[in-house]
């Protein structure tokens, strides 16, 4: 059975820590929803778990997944869609080529792009630019990503920014049926997103403004 593990894991940006010390275990078909309000780090910390951001301190663990590549994954971001703010479509390719991409990038493919834009409410979208699409459509779009290789973690950063209510719903089942089948869902959202019995993590109040711009030691990466 799959399972994530945070041991004291801190993360931050440069040497500021944005969390406390957390622990906290997630086994097969759970999920935890991360709230807090703007720049109390939610985003920086599943771009931790998605390898994208070191730690400051502790560890992240992974058990019982498996890689794209078939093996046992190591690492979480070897068996993780990770959806950040950015859809990371190109707008001038079509989101069917876009979907291809990423189904033969992240290995062990599941839906067809068509079925997986089919699923998100994007039937026959498949041969538009994603420039070309709405907003909402877009995100859409990004979202179907999550459905064209099997991966059972997924970390999404506010996956229903756009969507109407009728697409929220949608994302809200799908992310249930991953759930069913014994995958991990962290999302981090300022919307409520019916996940079923979900766990939270409040992240606490950022620090003022004026304590950033005198703490600033420069970007220490764009995004
Ligand atoms: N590239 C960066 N370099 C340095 N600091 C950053 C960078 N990106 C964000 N930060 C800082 O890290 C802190 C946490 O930001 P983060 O994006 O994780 O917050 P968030 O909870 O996701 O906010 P939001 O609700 O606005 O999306 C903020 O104080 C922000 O200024």
């Amino acid at each position: 059975m799959m399972q994530l593990t945070l041991s004291g894991l801190v993360v931050g940006r440069g040497r500021r820590a944005l969390t406390p010390p957390l622990d906290l275990r997630l086994s097969a078909g759970e999920a935890l929803v991360v709230t807090g309000p703007n720049g109390a780090g939610k985003s920086t910390l599943l771009r931790t778990l998605a390898g994208l951001l070191a730690p400051l301190a502790g560890a992240i663990a992974i058990e019982g997944a498996t890689a794209g590549d078939g093996e046992a994954a190591r690492r979480p971001i070897e068996a993780s869609h990770y959806l950040g703010h950015r859809n990371a479509m190109k707008p001038g390719r079509t989101a069917g080529a876009e979907l291809a991409f990423w189904r033969a990038f992240l290995g062990r493919p599941a839906f067809s792009p068509d079925e997986a834009l089919a699923a998100v409410g994007l039937e026959g979208a498949g041969a538009l630019a994603v420039g070309a699409l709405s907003a909402g459509q877009q995100r859409r779009a990004a979202l179907a990503r999550l459905l064209v290789s099997d991966r059972p973690l997924w970390l999404l950063d506010e996956p229903t920014t756009a969507l109407d209510s009728a697409s929220q719903a949608r994302i809200a089942t799908l992310c249930r049926e991953r759930l069913a089948s014994g995958g991990i869902v962290i999302a981090a959202t300022h919307q409520p997103l019916d996940l079923g019995p979900a766990r939270t993590l409040a992240l606490e109040p950022p620090l003022p403004v004026e304590a950033l711009v005198a703490d600033a030691g420069g970007w220490d990466e764009i995004g």
